[in-house]
């Protein structure tokens, strides 16, 4: 059997009060789970951890076999993290920004070069290579940092709300992107409030309620779960997410 590219076991977290509890989540290589959720549900808590930005309370992370808690450099040297909060250099053009990043991970100048180059022509920033990233609109910044999280040719790539803020065009071309990894064998994992997006883009999807995974499977299992083929994911989702379905913690 192929090794996961995520194996995510009986993770928690408390801030004062648990937020995430006893979550078990596994992705095989080339897969796109999506993790829906209402607000304060603990999405971003499970990204963060999984990107070893936040430590967990108690659980164990594994990312294509490195343990982020043992050995977290491993973990991360084949991980990409994008937030909804893009961090781009003002002062840099998109190619340098690409250029430093490559460095950091000691991609070969040649390699990144080429790299850098597809990733702008993919995500339609190739005309504005070489402008300062500071005159950029948000989805444009969303954008080259996508492109730099993609620069070290990551197996998994962490998304948070990746299409906040995108036009359709923009959007169009990050999904595009992000079904080609797919078709790579790179496994992706990332949050949305877009339950269409959900739909379309997502092979499983995880329903996060208060902390706890109370649903994981493909559009067609949730519905056969909820009983009724002809539900939308919308129906779906409402309802498992209910207070009755979660006690009173929501
Ligand atoms: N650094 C922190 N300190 C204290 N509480 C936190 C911290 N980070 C998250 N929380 C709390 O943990 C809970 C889960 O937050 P999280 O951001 O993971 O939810 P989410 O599902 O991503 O929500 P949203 O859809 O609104 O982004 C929330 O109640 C939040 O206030």
């Amino acid at each position: 059997m192929p090794q996961p590219s995520l194996e995510i076991t009986g993770l928690a977290k408390a801030y004062g009060r648990p937020v995430v509890k006893d979550v078990s989540i596994c992705l095989m290589p080339g897969e796109f789970y999506a993790l829906l959720g209402p607000n304060g549900a603990g999405k971003t808590t499970i990204l963060r951890m999984v990107a070893g930005l936040v430590a967990p309370d108690a659980g164990r992370i594994a990312i294509c076999g490195h343990d982020t808690a043992t050995d977290p450099m491993g973990a991360k040297a084949v991980t990409a993290w994008v937030s909804d909060e893009p961090m781009v250099y003002d002062r840099l053009t998109p190619r340098e920004y690409l250029h430093f990043v490559a460095g950091l991970w000691r991609v070969p100048t040649e390699l990144a070069a080429r790299r850098a180059t597809e990733l702008l022509d993919w995500l339609a920033l190739a005309p504005f290579a070489d402008e300062r990233c500071g005159g950029f609109s948000k989805g444009m910044l969303q954008k080259v940092a996508l492109a730099g999280a993609l620069v070290h040719d990551p197996r998994l790539i962490i998304l948070d709300e990746p299409l906040t803020g995108l036009d359709a065009g923009s959007a169009r071309q990050v999904k595009d992107v992000l079904a080609e990894k797919t078709r790579s064998g790179v496994t992706i994992i990332m949050t949305t409030h877009i339950l269409e997006v959900a739909e379309r883009m997502a092979g499983r999807i995880g329903v996060l309620s208060g902390g706890r995974l109370v649903a994981e499977g493909t559009l067609a299992e949730l519905r056969a779960r909820a009983g009724r083929t002809e539900q939308t994911l919308e129906d779906i989702f409402l309802e498992l997410v209910a207070p009755q379905a979660d006690g009173p913690s929501l």
